[in-house]
């Protein structure tokens, strides 16, 4: 057994090995030590008497999939290696193969899987100045690939920007940063060849991405575009819209050659492989798509309390993830944004169709997933069931989706394919309520197969004949008190009491002797049994057969439930943001090509929500091009606001608000406001506060410029810039003269929609030079000495900044705050002086506090020290130096207190 365990072991390198053995899975000596480690297994070992025992551990089989999810999300990947034989069966021992092997991105599982999240497994195939990237959701067969730039990818002229992450001679990498970070792939497959590629070594340090390494063979290019063609069975890939010669197709050959490894039984579901373009799309970087939260805060990466949770009204996992990747990927074009919005807007003034759609959501399962699973022949009995019923609900969704009068709505309707065929074909075969496991039975509908109805009339049947022999022995032996019982020993027995032992016909033969029972056999109780016993198993197998038949059936249908699949997301999408609008009450943006941005009344969505009704201080903002002519009314726009105020008067909050309205308009969603007109943006920039690249070895200054120097290389006039304190991490005179410089380029060079907040006051004089630069300041009020903030945005500077009194706020000491006025003031007049000479007025102790340790002034004075100066060594006997000691000590003391 162990050699065979061996053998396996070398078959599946870099895994965890779960060996099963009766009832368990056993693991051995260093899988052991990390089970033992990460799943709290007991350590112990094999062969305790042995001078080198093998460290082993162990959990019962059923426990599997709660400790697969453990393995999983520390970063392991699992190879199961099965009982492939019946034991009972088996001549000698038993054969055992790996039958799956799980890793992060390969998983399929429900137990394993967030419903409500995509799981990815991407691949990447870097070249000179571009490199490929595919990715594919195993568990719904969701297959794309990219080429992403490994070049600045700057405005026209602009000067390539200084030290990136892999330095100033390195590529730019932070494209393949911004896709990976919109995917968030749970593993990565890269060559062994390019462990000292900069672009891989700079992948290694992404928190929480399992790097896989293939061997180099398996990137091959010939090989990678060969494995998509034989899946695909076509002879080029230009049907898929794509180049043989990209590197975004070698990525996606040694990606699906990979998933094919590990899903043993194949992955038919993976149906077409979709290139996926980033000029279609809003695209919003790294940095920003954290700094605005979308889909997980900033602080602990949840997703409770992003925009995505507060936008949530789906109700299935299938449309909880359709929805993520439309907050991911809003669009640009602007008809196919008004065509999502049409059908919101459709959907929102229906009522009645919401609650309709929903309520048949609710009981649907997640299609998407179950269609994978038949795909892979991996789909249980119940899985076979749920898919049936879920089928079942969808004539009453087509009809709920007819005579609608959009465009996508009455698309969807057409693409919903009730696939009535599959679903009689599957209530036909398989039971209601049918069970987990095929292997125990009960599957199939009675009445579906003759055969198999008779195997289990003969099994279950039985007690009619049981109780036909019984009377007939009773009549003919005359012993009234023979019965005929069962026991796993012996099968079939008939048994009469001791005291009619002599009246047993010959033919008996006797098995057991009790204290008042003797039990016999006879031939055709045997053979009865035998027959019995055999319609048992064969019912089993028939069983299994026909299910088997059926899932291989149903899975010929993929493409169908697929497609079905994707109705009922994006039906469940569009109702969900239906129902967020009229119940949070947004209206619906007027998205425009011309970069403006109208929002009257706009509300941050999510502190929206969280505050109570009325709470919230709504908030307008426009912005425009001077001398625009398509929108005449926002002609004398500015284009860039500078927003001044005192701190926590809701500054960040309002240029958020802005940044977050404009991705929910280009999802297709409605937003909190009482009108908006939005300009499409191509690209949201927010540089909000400091972010945690720290662990990535640079300074807080360093991240920032790094993020301001890309945003003013690759903003466009069409982008969208949110700046949040630029130059705060340096001395002010430095912050101020950066920020300076960062505004007017942005307004010269640039020409992009800006909202700034800064308490850098002197800025507030680029109104003076800048046309399209306007003031604009967060109203407070101070009411006896005390600061009210009105979160109200109005035009112009503000006169002042109010740390102080937001200090005092936070609970500072009121001694601080004191001080901190009298220096406040005196640097306000100084500013004013010619001389340049700073003279702040000393500080006036109000207590004094007393000194625990005496200075050496003190000292000299002390007690102990007038004893020692009297001393003289020379004329003392030990015993007296020794009593001089303890007294000095015991003065000492004595002082000290
Ligand atoms: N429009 C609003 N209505 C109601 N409350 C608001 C509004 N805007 C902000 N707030 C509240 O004020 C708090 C502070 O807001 P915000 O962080 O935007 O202030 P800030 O001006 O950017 O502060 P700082 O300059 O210190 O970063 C928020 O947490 C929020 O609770």
């Amino acid at each position: 057994m162990m050699q065979r365990y061996l053998e396996v072991k070398k078959e599946t390198p870099g895994t965890i090995l779960l060996f099963r053995m009766g009832d368990f899975y056993e693991l051995f000596h260093e899988d052991a030590e990390i089970a033992a480690r990460v799943l709290g297994l007991t350590l112990t070992s094999r062969d305790k008497t042995s001078s080198n025992p093998v460290p082993m551990a162990g959990f019962p089989f059923h426990a599997l999939d709660g400790y697969l999810k453990k393995l999983v999300a520390a970063g392991h990947r699992a190879a199961i290696c099965d009982q492939v034989e019946d034991p009972k069966t088996a001549k000698g021992m038993v054969r055992r193969e790996v039958t799956r092997i799980i890793t992060p991105g390969t998983l399929t599982e429900d137990s394993l899987l967030d419903p409500k999240r995509s799981n990815f497994l991407a691949a990447i195939f870097p070249e000179k100045e571009r490199v490929g990237l595919a990715w594919l959701e195993l568990s719904t067969g969701r297959f794309q690939c990219a080429e992403v730039s490994l070049v600045a990818q700057s405005r026209k002229n602009a000067k390539p920007f200084a030290a990136l992450r892999t330095g100033p001679t390195g590529p730019r990498l932070e494209a393949l940063f911004d896709e990976l970070a919109r995917l968030q792939p749970a593993e990565l497959l890269v060559s062994e060849d390019w462990r000292i590629d900069p672009v891989v070594v700079a992948l290694g340090t992404i928190p929480d991405l399992v790097l896989t390494e293939r061997a180099p063979w398996s990137f091959v290019p010939a090989r990678c575009v060969d494995v998509l063609k034989n899946h695909f069975k076509t002879a080029t890939l230009e049907g898929f819209d794509l180049e043989d010669d990209s590197p975004a197709v070698f990525a996606a050959g040694a990606l699906l050659d990979y998933a094919r490894e590990m899903q043993r039984t194949g992955v038919d579901h993976v149906m077409k492989l979709e290139p996926h373009r980033r000029g279609s799309n809003l695209l919003i970087d790294d940095a920003t798509r954290r700094s605005l939260e979308l889909t997980r805060t900033l602080r602990d990466t949840r997703r409770d309390g992003s925009l995505l949770a507060v936008i949530d009204e789906t109700v299935t996992p299938m449309g909880a993830r359709l929805l993520a990747d439309w907050l991911s990927n809003p669009l640009t074009d602007v008809p196919a944004i008004n065509a999502r919005l049409d059908a919101v807007a459709e959907i929102a003034a229906d009522r009645s169709f919401a609650g309709d759609v929903q309520s048949l959501l609710k009981e649907a399962y997640d299609l998407e997933r179950l269609t994978a699973r038949v795909a892979t022949l991996r789909a249980s009995p119940r899985d076979l069931s749920s898919l049936a019923r879920t089928l079942a609900l969808l004539p009453r969704l087509k009809a709920r989706l007819a005579g609608r009068h959009c465009a996508k709505l009455r698309s969807l309707e057409g693409n919903l394919d009730l696939c009535a065929e599959v679903r009689r074909d599957i209530e036909a075969a398989v039971v209601d309520e049918a069970p987990l496991n095929v292997a125990e039975g009960g599957v199939i509908r009675p009445g579906f197969n003759a055969q198999l109805d008779e195997f289990r009339d003969l099994s279950n049947g039985g007690k009619q004949w049981i109780a036909d022999y019984q009377r007939q022995e009773i009549e003919r032996t005359g012993i009234t008190s023979l019965k005929v019982g069962f026991n796993k020993v012996f099968g079939y027995y008939l048994e009469v009491t001791a005291a009619n032992a002599a009246k047993v016909p010959p033919e008996y033969v006797r098995k057991q002797t009790l204290k008042n029972q003797e039990r016999y056999i006879t031939p055709p109780l045997k053979e009865y049994e035998d027959k019995v016993l055999r319609a048992e198993e064969r019912a089993l197998a028939l069983e299994q057969e026909i299910f088997s038949r059926l899932r291989e059936r149903v899975s010929q249908e993929c493409r169908r439930l697929q497609q079905t699949a994707e109705v009922l997301a994006q039906s469940d999408v569009l109702t969900g943001l239906a129902v967020l609008a009229v119940r949070s009450n947004y209206c619906r943006p007027q998205v425009v090509a011309d970069p403006v941005l109208d929002i009257r009344e706009g509300r941050h969505p999510v502190l929206d929500r969280v505050k109570l009704s009325g709470e919230f201080v709504p908030n307008d903002v426009r912005l425009g091009r001077t001398g625009d002519v398509a929108s005449p009314d926002l002609s004398t726009a500015p284009h860039i606001l500078l927003i001044t105020g005192p701190n926590m008067a809701g500054k960040s909050t309002y240029i958020r608000q802005t940044a977050l309205l404009t991705v929910m308009a280009q999802m297709g969603s409605f937003v909190p406001a009482r009108s908006a007109v939005i300009g499409v943006a191509d690209r949201v920039f927010a540089r909000v506060g400091a972010s945690d690249e720290l662990s990535r070895g640079q300074s807080t200054f360093m991240v920032e410029m790094t993020e301001t120097a890309r945003i003013l290389n690759s903003a466009t006039e069409r982008s969208l810039v949110i700046l949040d304190e630029i130059g705060r991490g340096t001395s002010t005179y430095d912050g101020v003269s950066l920020a300076w410089a960062i505004t007017e380029f942005l307004h010269d060079e640039v020409g992009c929609r800006t909202l700034f907040a800064t308490h850098y006051h002197e800025l507030t004089e680029l109104q003076t030079t800048l046309a399209g630069l306007a003031n604009a300041n967060v109203a407070v009020r101070e009411q006896n000495g005390d600061l009210v903030f009105l979160h109200r945005i109005v035009p112009g500077a503000a006169d002042r900044s109010y740390g102080i009194q937001v200090a005092r706020l936070a609970g500072v000491p009121r001694d601080v705050i004191d001080r901190a006025d009298v220096i406040l003031k005196t640097l306000e007049a100084d500013h004013h002086k010619e001389t340049g000479e700073l003279t702040i007025p000393a500080r006036k102790p109000r207590r004094k506090i007393h000194a625990l340790q005496m200075n050496l002034f003190d000292a000299d004075n002390h007690p102990v020290m007038s004893g020692l100066r009297d001393l003289d060594p020379a004329a003392m006997t030990p015993d007296q130096a020794l009593d001089e000691l303890t007294r000095l000590k015991s003065k000492a003391r004595e002082v000290a207190g």
